[in-house]
C-alpha cells in the first residue's frame, strides 16, 4: 500500500521564488545569489498533510528536463524516491483571520520585510517519499508512477495534485485537456515526460522498457556513487537515522559530523557491496560478497516454499537453529573448547547437524531451517565486513540494504559478529532508511547544490498515517484521496486489527564465547500482519527552518525534559493521550460542523492515532528517538492528516472574546500599582491565566465549574508565594532594580524581548499582553512568538494580530507599538502610520515554525531565527514550551520560564510539587555555562 501523501511535478526556479497562490499576489522578494538548479524547496514547510485541494501553481522557470523522482532498480527490489510539494490549504472561503493576514502582509512591509528571507507565509512544504516494489512486479511500479504522474513534467506549469485520484483533474487544469493520465505520450498537451535519474542494474536492463511504457529516458547514475551520497545525506541531514542494535536493544547514535569519515558502508541487497568512504564524494568499493540478501531469500524460498520474504522472517522468529546447526558441543561431547575461546553452544558449522541425521527436508521444522539460514548469512556478512574494516582500520561500519529489513535478529547477529571479532573496537550501525540509499543518492544527483546541502534542522520526518500498518510493505496502488484513506482505516476496524496489544519484548542473553549460542533476539519487530518492521516516514524538507541562534549549547540541546525511553514514563503518557482521545474526537467532529463526513474523519483519525500509539508502545524507537514533544506533535499532525484544521477554533474565539471584555479593568488595576507590585501582579497574572489549557484533562474538568472569568479570578486568588520555583526576585532585580528606588545602579532595559505565547483567551489576553505592554513602556521592543499552525488551543501567529488589535482599543501603548510593528490593519487607518512611531518601541508578531504545543529550538522559522539575533530577553510561557520542553535548556540571553503545572505526575517528578503549582524560573544570559564554570 502506498503512503497517502501527495505529489506534484518538480520545479526549477530561483531559490527565492515563491510558488504559493497567495505569494503570487505579493511582490516577489528580491533575487538572491543562491540559485537552486533543479528542485526549488524554498519556503517548504513543516506542516501537516494538506492534500485536500489542488491549486495550480505557476513555476516560470521550470525546465522540462527536471523531474521529481529517482529510481533504483535492483536485483530484488525497485526503490523509488519521489518529491511532492505540500499544497497550500486552498479553502474555498477565506476566514477573517486569513484575509487580515493578507492585508497585514501587504502593510508590514517595513519592519518584517528584511526578515522574510525566503518569502512564503504561509509556506509550502516539500516532501520526499519512499516506496518500493518487488523487481518481479515491475508492472505495479509502472502503474504507480503513472497513477501519481511522476513521469510527467508540465512545461512551465505544475499542477500540484492532491493524491493519485486527482491526477486527472490536475492534468486537466494544466493542460486544458481531459486526456487520461495513463496514456503514454512523450510530449502532449504541453507536458513532457522527463529524464529520470536511475541507478542499479535495472537502469540498464529496463531503460528501453521505461522509454516505451512511460516515455521517460533514464539518466544513469553509478550505483556505488548513489549508495555513498545517499548514506552521506542520511547521516548528515536526518536526525535519528543511525542506530546500534545489540542484544535486542536499539539505540540511536548522535554522530559527530567531524568524526564521520572514514567509514565502511556495507550494502546488503541481493548481493553485498562493501565501500570504504573517506569523505564526501571520495570512496572505493573495497569488497563484496555474493552471499547476500538474494542468497537468503532464494535458499529460504527453496527450502520453505514461502511466498514472501517477510513470511520467512516471521517464521524464523519461532525457530531453534540447534536443530540443524552443528554446535561445538556436538563435536566435543558437550564440552566447551575453551582453549580457543569457543563455548559448547557456539555454532561450529551452520547446517552441519543435518549430515549425520538421516532425515528429509520435510522432517525439519521450517522455522529452524530459516533461522539457521538467517544466522548463517548475517553472521558471515558481519564477519566479512569486520575483516574489511580491519584491513583499512575503520571503526565505524554502517549496514544498509533491504536484507536487513529492520529485523532485530539480523541486526543483532551482525552486531555480535562485529563486536566479537573486533573485541569491542568497531561498531555496527544501521540506518532507518536502509534500503533507499541508492534511490536517494540518485535523487540527490538532480540537485547537487541544493538538496544535497540540506542539514538536519531543515528536515523533519513525519509518518504517513498508514505507517503503523504499511510501514515497509511492498507498495500496491496508491491511496488516492481522503475518502480512500478513511475507507482503508475502516477496513482495519472490520478486520478487528484495531489497537494491538503490546508484544512483550523477550530479550536475549547472548553468548559469551565464540559466537551466538542461540537465536535470541525475537523482539516483536515483525507482527502478524508482517508490515510494521520498517518505519520510514516522509521527509519534510524545509529550507526555511533554522536553528534558534540563542541556544547556549546547540550541540547538546535536547528539547524534551521527560525521557520517554523510560518505560513507565512512556506508558503514562501514552495512556494520557489515549484517554484524551474521545473528547478530542468529539471536539474535532464538532469543529467541522458535526456532519457525517466529519464523524467518519473523526473515527478514522482516532483509529490512525491509536494505531500509532500502539505501534510506539510496541516499539518506542520505531519512529526515531521518542520524546513527549514528538507524541504531542504527532497528535496534531494526525488531526491535520484527516483534515481537522483547527479543532479548538470556536473555543479559542469564545475565550478571546471573554478575556478582552475584562482587559480594560485589569489594565486599570495594574496601573494603580507601584512598579514592584505591578511586576509581581503581571507575573502572577501570566501564571494564573496559564490555567486555560485544553490539553490538560484536569483543567478541562475544571472549566465545568465556572465561567472563564471566574476561573481566572480563582486562579489568581489562589496564587501563593513562594511559587514552586520562584526566581521572581532575581528577575525583578534585573527588571526594575533593587527595590525599584535605590537608584544606585542605572537600569538598562532589555532591547528586544521574545514572548513565546501559549494559549488563546485569558492566557494571552490577560497574561502575556499586559506583560508585553509593561515591557514596551520600559522601552523594550516586543516580539510575540506564536505557533505557525494550530495545536490544541494555542494561539497562532495568524490569529494574534486581530487579538492585539482588539486589545489595542483599550491601551495606547499597545496601539502605538502595534502600529509601529505594522500589526494594526483594521483598527488604525493609514493615517495611524503617520504618527511618530519611531519614538515608540515596536510590537510585532512572528511565527515560530511549529504546529505543536512544544517547541524544538533546533528548528524554528527563519524569521524567528533572524529576529532572535538581537533579542536579550526570552519569556517562555506554558507547560509545553517551558516544562515539557526547554525546562533544562540554556540560552545566550536572559530567560524567564513561566508555567502553571497542569499535570500531577509532571509536578511531582519535575518539581517535587503538585498540580497547579507554578514555575517562575529566571536564568540570566548564559546561566548554563556559568553554572558549569562554577
Ligand atoms: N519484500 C521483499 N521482497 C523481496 N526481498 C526482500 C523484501 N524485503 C526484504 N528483502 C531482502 O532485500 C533484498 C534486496 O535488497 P535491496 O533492495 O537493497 O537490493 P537490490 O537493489 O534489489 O539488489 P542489488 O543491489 O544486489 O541489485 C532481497 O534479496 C531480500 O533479501
Ligand atoms: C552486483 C551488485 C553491485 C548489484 O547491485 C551487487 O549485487 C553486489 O555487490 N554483488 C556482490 C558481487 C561481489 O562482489 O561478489
Ligand atoms: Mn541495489
Amino acid at each position: 500500500m502506498a503512503d497517502s501523501s501527495s505529489v506534484g511535478p518538480a520545479a526549477q526556479e530561483e531559490w527565492s521564488s515563491v510558488v504559493s497562490a497567495e505569494a503570487a499576489t505579493r511582490a516577489p522578494p528580491p533575487p538572491t545569489t543562491i540559485t537552486r538548479p533543479l528542485l526549488d524547496l524554498s519556503g517548504a514547510a513543516i506542516g501537516g498533510s494538506k492534500e485536500d485541494h489542488n491549486p495550480t501553481i505557476v513555476l516560470p522557470n521550470q525546465s522540462a528536463e527536471v523531474s521529481h523522482f529517482a529510481i533504483d532498480l535492483g536485483g530484488s527490489l525497485i526503490k523509488l524516491v519521489y518529491f511532492s510539494r505540500a499544497q497550500q490549504e486552498a479553502k474555498t472561503t477565506t476566514t477573517e483571520a486569513e484575509s487580515n493576514k493578507k492585508k497585514l502582509e501587504q502593510k508590514r512591509s517595513g519592519f518584517l520585510a528584511g526578515l522574510r528571507r525566503h518569502g512564503g507565509f504561509p509556506i509550502l512544504g516539500g516532501r520526499l517519499h519512499f516506496v518500493k516494489f518487488e523487481s518481479s512486479k515491475l508492472n505495479d511500479c509502472l502503474a504507480f508512477i503513472k497513477s501519481k504522474r511522476l513521469h510527467r513534467c508540465s512545461n512551465g506549469i505544475e499542477g500540484v495534485e492532491a493524491l493519485g485520484a486527482t491526477a486527472t483533474a490536475a492534468a486537466g487544469k494544466s493542460s486544458n485537456s481531459s486526456s487520461s493520465p495513463t496514456t503514454t505520450m512523450p510530449e502532449k498537451n504541453g507536458e513532457k515526460n522527463g529524464v529520470i535519474k536511475a541507478t542499479g542494474g535495472g537502469a540498464f536492463k529496463y531503460a528501453e522498457l521505461f522509454k516505451e511504457k512511460l516515455g521517460v529516458t533514464f539518466d544513469k547514475e553509478d550505483e556505488m556513487q548513489c549508495l555513498v551520497s545517499g548514506a552521506n545525506f542520511l547521516l548528515r541531514a536526518i536526525r535519528d537515522e543511525a542506530f546500534t542494535h545489540l542484544e535486542g536493544h536499539k539505540q540511536f547514535v548522535q554522530l559527530d559530523q567531524n568524526e564521520l569519515f572514514p567509514y565502511l558502508l556495507v550494502n546488503i541487497g541481493s548481493g553485498v557491496s562493501m565501500i570504504k568512504v573517506d569523505e564526501e564524494g571520495q570512496y572505493e568499493r573495497v569488497s563484496g560478497t555474493n552471499v547476500g540478501g538474494g542468497t537468503f531469500w532464494g535458499l529460504g524460498k527453496l527450502l520453505t516454499k514461502c511466498k514472501s520474504f517477510d513470511e520467512i522472517l516471521e517464521l524464523s522468529q519461532g525457530g531453534d537453529n540447534s536443530a540443524v546447526d552443528m554446535l561445538v558441543g556436538d563435536i566435543y561431547g558437550g564440552l566447551d573448547y575453551s582453549k580457543i575461546g569457543l563455548s559448547a553452544s557456539t555454532i561450529a558449522s551452520s547446517f552441519g547437524k543435518v549430515i549425520a541425521e538421516n532425515k528429509d527436508l520435510s522432517d525439519y521444522r521450517k522455522e529452524d531451517i530459516v533461522l539457521s539460514l538467517l544466522r548463517m548469512i548475517s553472521y558471515n556478512i558481519g564477519q566479512v565486513a569486520y575483516l574489511n574494516a580491519l584491513r583499512y582500520g575503520l571503526k565505524r561500519i554502517f549496514f544498509s540494504g533491504f536484507f536487513i529489513r529492520g529485523h532485530a535478529y539480523t541486526m543483532d547477529t551482525m552486531s555480535f559478529a562485529i563486536r566479537f571479532w573486533s573485541k569491542g573496537d568497531a561498531q555496527a550501525m544501521f540506518l532507518r532508511h536502509e534500503g533507499f540509499l541508492g534511490a536517494l543518492g540518485a535523487f540527490l544527483s538532480y540537485d547537487k547544490y541544493g538538496l544535497a546541502n540540506l542539514t538536519s534542522h531543515q528536515c523533519v520526518e513525519r509518518f504517513p498515517m498508514g505507517a503503523p500498518y504499511v510501514g515497509g510493505e511492498v507498495h500496491g496502488p496508491p491511496i488516492r484521496d481522503l475518502n480512500e484513506k478513511i475507507t482503508w482505516m475502516e477496513k482495519f476496524m472490520q478486520k478487528g486489527i484495531e489497537i494491538t496489544a503490546p508484544i512483550p519484548v523477550s530479550l536475549p542473553g547472548t553468548t559469551g564465547l565464540g559466537g551466538f549460542e542461540r537465536p535470541l533476539a525475537r523482539s516483536g519487530s515483525l507482527r502478524s500482519d508482517s508490515s510494521a518492521a520498517l518505519n520510514v516516514g516522509v521527509l519534510h524538507l524545509d529550507p526555511s527552518l533554522e536553528p534558534f541562534p540563542l541556544l547556549a549549547d546547540p550541540k547538546n540541546y535536547e528539547p524534551n525534559t521527560v525521557d520517554l525511553s523510560d518505560q513507565s514514563e512512556r506508558e503514562y503518557w501514552l495512556r494520557i493521550l489515549f484517554g484524551n482521545l474521545p473528547d478530542l474526537v468529539e471536539k474535532a467532529v464538532a469543529s467541522e460542523g458535526g456532519t457525517d463526513d466529519a464523524r467518519r474523519r473523526g473515527d478514522a483519525f482516532a483509529r490512525a492515532f491509536k494505531a500509532h500509539l500502539a505501534r510506539l508502545r510496541e516499539e518506542p524507537a520505531a519512529y526515531g528517538k521518542l520524546g513527549l514533544a514528538n507524541l504531542l506533535e504527532m497528535r496534531e499532525e494526525c488531526l491535520r492528516e484527516f483534515h481537522f484544521h483547527d479543532v479548538y477554533m470556536a473555543i479559542k474565539e469564545r475565550e478571546n472574546e471573554a478575556a478582552l471584555t475584562v482587559l480594560p479593568d485589569l489594565l486599570a488595576e495594574l496601573d494603580s500599582l507601584e512598579p514592584a507590585a505591578r511586576m509581581l501582579a503581571l507575573i502572577e497574572g501570566v501564571l494564573a491565566a496559564n490555567i486555560f489549557d485544553w490539553g490538560s484533562r484536569a483543567c478541562v474538568e475544571l472549566y465545568h465549574s465556572g465561567t472563564i472569568i471566574e476561573i481566572y479570578r480563582m486562579s489568581r486568588n489562589k496564587m501563593k508565594r513562594p511559587l514552586r520555583v520562584d526566581n521572581f526576585e532575581a528577575f525583578q532585580k534585573k527588571f526594575i532594580g533593587s527595590g525599584g528606588n535605590e537608584g544606585s545602579e542605572k537600569l538598562v532595559p532589555h532591547k528586544r524581548a521574545l514572548l513565546f505565547v501559549d494559549n488563546s483567551g485569558a492566557d494571552v489576553v490577560l497574561g502575556m499582553l499586559p506583560l508585553a505592554r509593561e515591557l514596551l513602556r520600559r522601552g523594550t521592543e516586543v516580539v510575540l512568538v506564536a505557533n505557525s499552525l494550530p495545536a490544541i488551543n494555542d494561539v497562532t501567529a495568524v490569529e494574534l494580530p486581530a487579538i492585539v488589535a482588539a486589545a489595542a482599543k483599550h491601551c495606547d501603548t499597545l496601539r502605538r507599538a502595534a502600529t509601529a510593528g505594522g500589526l494594526l490593519v483594521d483598527v488604525v487607518g493609514d493615517d495611524g502610520l503617520t504618527e511618530d512611531v519611531a519614538a515608540v518601541p515596536v510590537l510585532t508578531v512572528v511565527e515560530n515554525g511549529c504546529g505543536s504545543p512544544c517547541i524544538d529550538f533546533r528548528q524554528v522559522s527563519s524569521e524567528l531565527a533572524v529576529i532572535a539575533q538581537d533579542a536579550d530577553l526570552m519569556v517562555l510561557e506554558g507547560m509545553g514550551r517551558a516544562l515539557h520542553t526547554n525546562y533544562n535548556a540554556h540560552f545566550q540571553c536572559d530567560v524567564l520560564k513561566l508555567a502553571m503545572v497542569k499535570n500531577q505526575r509532571l509536578a511531582e517528578q519535575l518539581l517535587n510539587g503538585s498540580i497547579y503549582d507554578c514555575v517562575c524560573r529566571y536564568e540570566p544570559a548564559n546561566y548554563g555555562s556559568s553554572a558549569l564554570a562554577n
